[in-house]
C-alpha cells in the first residue's frame, strides 16, 4: 500500500531550483491523496509565473514516479496566499538575517557571525590578467566535486569576470521575497557586480560604497548553509581587498601568479598586505605554467615564480596550472577530467586540510 508517508519522503528529495531546499521542508507540499495506486499532489509556487514551475513539475513527476506502487498521478501547481508566501519567507530566513534591517541597525549576517562553521578564502594576485578568476572559479568547482557546499563572491568589482566564466549568460540571481537567491552552476552559488550593472557601464563606486555592497552580499543574498566563501579580489591591494580584510578578519588567502618574475614581485605585495593584517596565506598557485605539446612541456613564461613567492610568503607551492586550450563553449572551467581540472582538485584537497575543513562526509554530504 501507497502511503503519505512514501509519497513525502519521495518529494523530500526535490529542491526548488531557487533556494535549493526541500520543498517539503519549504512548507509548498499543500495536499497529497492518495486512492488506490493513484496519487494527487498540490505544490504551491510562491508566484502565478513562476518562471521555474516547469522543473518543479517535472521535478515532482519524477519523485512519485520513483515511489514503488505508483502507477499514475497528477500534479497540481498552485499560487501561495499572502499568509503563505509569509510562511515561506520566514522559513526561507531562518537563521538569515532580514535584510529590512539593514537599513537600521545592522544585524550581523549569519555567515558573518563568530560561530559560524564556513571558511572564507580569498584569492589575491598582484596585477591583473595571470588568471585569478579563473583559479577562483576552478578552486570553486573542485570543491564542489569533492562534495563541499561552496559559494563564490566576485569581488572584482571593476573587472567582474565570473558570469562570463561560468558562461551565464543573462542569467540572474532571483529575488524571492527580498533575498537573492544566487545564480548556481556547477554546483557554486555564486554572486557577481555583473548581475547588477548594464553592460559596459563603469563601476563608479568608491571607499565605503564598496565595503557597503560587499556587506550587502553577504546581509541580502540567501547562501544558506555553506562549507566553504571564495572570495574572487581585484588585483593589487586597493579599497576592497582592505574592505574584505576588515569585513573578514578571519578570511585566509591564496596568491595567484604566473611564472614571470615581475608578476611574483607585484603578487608579493598583496601578499605582504595579508601577513600585515594578520590573515593566513594557505599557499600560492602558479597559473599559466607551461604549455605540453607532444609530450613536452614548454616554458612559456619563464620557470620558478610561484616557487620562489612561495618561499618569500613563507608558505607553499599548492599548485602549477598548464596553459589550457579554451574550451570549444568559451567556458573558462577546465572540463572534468582534465589535467587542469585535477590539479584543482588536489589544491582544493590540500587547501581545505590546511583551512581546517572537515572531510567532506564528516561535513554530512
Ligand atoms: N591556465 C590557463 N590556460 C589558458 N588560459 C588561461 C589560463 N588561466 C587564465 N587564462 C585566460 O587568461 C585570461 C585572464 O584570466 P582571468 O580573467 O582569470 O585573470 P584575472 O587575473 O582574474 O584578471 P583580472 O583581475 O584582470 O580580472 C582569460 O582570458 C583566461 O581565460
Amino acid at each position: 500500500m501507497i502511503t503519505e508517508q512514501a509519497i513525502m519522503d519521495a518529494l523530500r528529495k526535490v529542491e526548488d531550483p531557487e533556494v535549493h531546499r526541500s520543498i517539503v521542508e519549504l512548507g509548498m507540499v499543500k495536499r497529497v491523496e492518495i486512492q488506490g495506486d493513484h496519487v494527487a499532489v498540490e505544490v504551491l509556487l510562491t508566484v502565478a509565473g513562476c518562471p521555474l514551475r516547469n522543473k518543479i513539475d517535472q521535478d515532482v513527476r519524477a519523485a512519485l514516479a520513483s515511489v514503488p506502487g505508483v502507477r499514475s498521478y497528477d500534479v497540481f501547481l498552485g499560487t501561495m496566499s499572502d499568509e503563505e508566501r509569509k510562511q515561506f519567507a520566514a522559513k526561507v530566513r531562518a537563521g538569515q538575517a532580514d535584510p529590512l534591517q539593514i537599513a537600521g541597525q545592522p544585524e550581523v549576517p549569519p555567515l558573518l557571525r563568530d560561530d559560524a562553521k564556513t571558511v572564507f578564502i580569498a584569492v589575491a594576485s598582484g596585477k591583473g590578467g595571470v588568471g585569478k578568476s579563473t583559479a577562483t572559479a576552478n578552486l570553486a568547482v573542485a570543491f564542489s566535486r569533492l562534495g563541499y557546499k561552496v559559494g563564490v563572491i566576485d569581488a572584482d568589482i571593476y573587472g567582474f569576470s565570473l558570469p562570463n566564466i561560468f558562461q551565464l549568460g543573462d542569467r540572474r540571481p532571483a529575488l524571492v521575497e527580498n533575498m537573492l537567491m544566487p545564480v548556481q552552476q556547477d554546483g557554486v552559488k555564486i554572486i557577481s557586480m555583473g548581475f547588477f550593472v548594464h553592460d559596459n557601464t563603469p563601476v563608479v563606486w568608491r571607499g565605503p560604497m564598496l565595503g557597503k555592497m560587499l556587506r550587502n552580499f553577504f546581509s541580502e543574498v540567501y547562501w544558506g548553509d555553506l562549507d566553504v566563501m571564495l572570495l574572487d579580489l581585484p588585483p593589487g591591494t586597493g579599497d576592497v581587498a582592505l574592505d574584505v580584510h576588515t569585513l573578514l578578519p578571519k578570511s585566509k588567502e591564496v596568491i595567484v601568479t604566473t611564472p614571470q618574475s615581475n608578476a611574483t614581485e607585484v603578487a608579493a605585495r598583496a601578499g605582504t598586505m595579508a601577513i600585515r593584517t594578520n590573515h593566513e596565506i594557505l599557499g600560492v598557485i602558479e597559473n599559466m605554467s607551461y604549455f605540453e605539446a607532444n609530450g613536452e612541456r614548454h616554458y612559456i613564461f619563464g620557470k620558478g615564480g610561484g616557487e620562489r613567492l612561495a618561499r618569500e610568503l613563507n608558505t607553499d607551492l599548492l599548485g602549477q596550472i598548464p596553459l589550457g586550450v579554451a574550451t570549444a563553449s568559451g567556458s573558462g572551467i577546465f572540463p572534468n577530467g582534465s589535467e587542469q581540472a585535477q590539479i584543482f582538485e588536489s589544491i582544493a584537497k590540500n587547501v581545505a586540510k590546511k583551512a581546517g575543513l572537515p572531510a567532506p562526509a564528516a561535513a554530512g554530504h
